[in-house]
């Protein structure tokens, strides 16, 4: 039997078990080894490398974005608008059938847009381009999901469960588990004695189900049982996620705002050019770049070419922006001077271990190096911590 038959066997068992005290830790079980299942199914064919033919994109730029979404909501011509690279956009179903790569410029930042083909109900179990497109989305630091605003609402949770299926989270925080390891049964019965329902819930199914080994998960929050069974299998992907309503040219005002006011939401419409510019904005909020402008000894700081960082990939510690620059540099650094939100003064003298943030004006200081002190803007120990503004960086002041 397949691994889509035996899910579709276990599927049918759950729906025929009555849901109660008695079956709980039966269900859990099933829920458990459908989640199994579906991490063999996502596995790439033996003797394939990855992705697949026509979705090996190479990074590219500071983070990647994926456009996600059923056929013909306008994920192509979004790309095309927002990258000037040209992917093909029709009235027609898939007429995008491989993943098509763009850049955005934006705020001194390269972002690489994915545009993939369109998914459909079915795409965990690998129907149509599911796989892959899965894959691709898995690869990217946020996802876009392209929506078509005259459509039903239940669009947007068909795909969300697509996607929890193989194991993407979207717009979740990871489960918080206190511990997991093998210890007595007797601790977890203690701690079901706790009065959260799922609490309760989660132990009973584990106590049970190994009766040698009892490992134990130990949440110190109100987690479900596919809390537990995501810390258990642990290859989930935690993303966030913008709900792009495109097409709102073709409905009224009164849906549009209710849209619009919906959590991680924007409304669009790319034949009317309208409000791409709010989407660029949101999407650089969720992408949590870092920009740090550095500063040569005696000089004003380069404001046209930023060390960008993230805290999702590397990390944004004075360590991790030495080690951008150069892998060797760290050794050299005595301390550095920063400007900008995260420094409490200015400039303030922080070691490796300090975390910058966005805008932040940074000057090395080597051993065997004495800091310049600074004129102008940059001076030593000017109060209020401040943004860098725009002005100041379109005109520096004189040295
Ligand atoms: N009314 C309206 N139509 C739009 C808008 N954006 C795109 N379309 C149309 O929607 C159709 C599908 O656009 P595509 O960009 O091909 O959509 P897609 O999501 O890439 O489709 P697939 O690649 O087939 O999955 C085209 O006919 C577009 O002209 C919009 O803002 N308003
Ligand atoms: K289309
Ligand atoms: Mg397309």
């Amino acid at each position: 039997m397949g691994i889509i038959e035996k899910i579709k066997e276990i599927e049918a068992e759950m729906a025929r078990t009555q849901k109660n005290k008695a079956t709980e830790y039966h269900l859990g079980q099933l829920k458990a080894k459908i989640a199994k299942l579906r991490t063999q199914l996502l596995e790439p064919p033996k003797g394939s490398s990855g992705a697949g033919e026509g979705f090996e994109v190479t990074k590219y730029g500071h983070g990647r974005v994926a456009l996600i979404g059923f056929p013909s909501v306008g994920k192509s011509t979004l790309l095309t608008l927002l990258t000037g690279t040209h992917s093909e956009a029709a009235s027609y179903e898939f007429t995008t059938l491989t993943c098509i790569p763009g850049i955005i410029h934006y705020n001194d930042t390269k972002i690489q847009l994915l545009d993939l083909p369109g998914i459909i109900e079915g795409a965990s179990e690998g129907k149509g381009r599911g796989r892959q497109v899965i894959a691709v989305s898995k690869s990217s630091d946020i996802v876009l999901m392209v929506l078509d605003a005259s459509k039903s609402e239940g669009h947007r949770q068909i795909l969300t469960k697509e996607l929890e299926a193989v194991g993407l989270r979207l717009n979740k925080r990871p489960p918080q588990p206190i511990a997991f390891s093998p210890l007595q049964t007797i601790v977890a019965n203690a701690v079901t004695a706790a009065c959260l329902p799922h609490f309760c819930h989660c132990l009973l199914y584990l106590t049970t189900a190994t009766p040698t080994y009892e490992p134990w998960v130990l949440f110190r929050e109100d987690a479900t049982v596919d809390d537990l069974i995501d810390v258990i299998e642990g290859n989930r992907k935690y993303m966030k996620c913008i709900y792009v309503y495109n097409k709102i040219d073709v409905i009224g005002i009164d849906d549009v705002d209710k849209l619009a006011r919906q959590p991680n939401s924007v409304v669009i419409s790319c034949n009317l050019k309208l409000n791409l510019d709010r989407l660029l904005a949101k999407m650089w909020e969720a992408m949590g770049l870092v920009r740090v402008y550095t500063k040569p000894q005696g000089q004003q700081p380069d404001f046209t070419d930023p060390v960008v960082l993230s805290a999702d990939r590397g990390g944004c510690s004075v360590e991790d922006f030495c080690d951008h620059i150069h892998r060797s540099l760290m050794k050299e650094v005595k301390y550095v001077l920063v400007w900008g939100i995260s420094a409490r003064h200015y400039p303030q003298h922080c070691g490796l271990g300090h975390v910058l943030q966005d805008e932040d004006v940074v000057q090395i200081v080597k051993k065997k190096e004495r800091e310049d002190g600074g004129r102008g803007r940059f001076k030593s120990h000017s109060n209020a911590p401040a943004r860098i503004s725009d002005r100041e960086k379109k005109a520096p002041l004189k040295t």
